[in-house]
């Protein structure tokens, strides 16, 4: 659905992208993550036909993407707002960006993007009356009617409260379980852990990580057990072929120990004389994981 292949993006003698690949295939919402100034937007604006690469390819729907392309037709954008007419309505405002693609009004899923923004009479007021809230939920519902098959949306949960924010989570997860997909960037790491299948994290315009986000987090391969006494625990999983770390960490022992069955290390233990009071998988936040990632993260350690 969306392929980036070496992506470079300059702006005069700044590097704001650099050989960046990545895919995102369809039934995956994939949260698109890095710093301030990573390089987010700037990907994302090649990505749908803003601007053009310096270097690289970029394709979406299996096309690839240039200013103005047919294949855009079927994507639904949210970067940096549209510029919204100040003295028209909402709707009116909608239908003027709807004619652009000199289709028929009304737009094929109007309806449900306008239960998703929930603005109701509201559409019948002018634009400068809005909120901030209120015109980010115009520019989704400008991203939404058009029945896209791929959204890409920058920040979209800005302005929105939780309840909204919620709203807006579960119609992205409903959009990717009918095999369309999304790429979305946002600051909100605890939200976007919520609904993201996927992630790529950016530091200064570089990869840094790509894949599933469960892979990325480590859940599947952490363990943390309450164990007594402690130290002999960690003692003891140390020594389990094919653990690769083991840490004590609030009474617990944190081990990671990719593939390795839960069972064999609570055997280990228990035949070791260790009593075992609880095992839990140990998911890292995605706020950790991001932490540790970048730039930022290394900043916060030398602090
Ligand atoms: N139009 C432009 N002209 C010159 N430099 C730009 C332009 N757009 C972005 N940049 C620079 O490119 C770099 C990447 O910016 P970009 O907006 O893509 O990052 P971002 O990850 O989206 O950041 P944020 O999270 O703050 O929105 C930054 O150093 C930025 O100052």
């Amino acid at each position: 659905m969306i392929e980036v292949a070496s992506l470079t993006k300059r702006y005069g003698r700044r590097t704001a992208v650099e050989r960046l690949s990545f895919t995102v295939q369809a039934g995956q919402v994939c949260a698109l993550l890095g710093p301030n100034g990573a390089g987010k937007t700037s990907t994302m604006r090649v990505l749908v036909g803003l601007s053009t690469p310096s270097e690289g390819r970029v394709s979406v729907l299996g096309e690839p993407v240039g200013l103005g392309v047919a294949v855009l037709g079927r994507v639904g954008v949210l970067i940096d707002g549209p510029a919204f007419v100040p003295h028209l309505s909402g709707l009116a405002n909608l239908r003027l960006l709807w004619s652009a693609t000199r289709r028929a009004w009304p737009p094929p899923a109007l309806d449900e993007a306008l239960e998703l923004a929930g603005l109701g009479t509201a559409l019948q007021e002018k634009v400068k009356r809005y909120s901030m809230g209120m015109k980010q939920r115009l520019m989704l519902a400008q991203a939404l009617m058009r029945a896209p098959d791929l959204l890409v949306l920058d920040e979209p949960a800005n302005g929105l409260d939780p309840a909204e924010v919620r709203a807006l989570r579960g119609y992205l997860a409903r959009f990717a379980e009918r095999g369309a997909a999304v790429l979305i960037s946002s600051h909100q790491l605890a939200e976007v852990q919520q609904v993201a299948t996927h992630a790529v994290v950016m530091d200064r315009g570089r990869l840094v990580a790509a894949g599933q986000l469960g892979t990325l987090l480590g859940a599947a391969d952490t363990l943390r057990f309450e164990a007594d006494p402690l130290d002999r625990a960690v003692a003891v999983l140390r020594a389990v072929p094919g653990v690769t770390a083991v840490t004590a960490r609030g009474g617990y022992a944190e081990v990671t120990a990719p593939g390795v069955p839960s069972s064999d290390l609570v055997h280990a233990l228990v035949t070791a004389g260790v009593r075992v009071g609880a095992v839990h998988r140990a998911g890292r936040s995605l706020e950790d994981a991001f932490l540790a990632m970048t730039i930022t993260g290394e900043a916060d350690a030398a602090r």
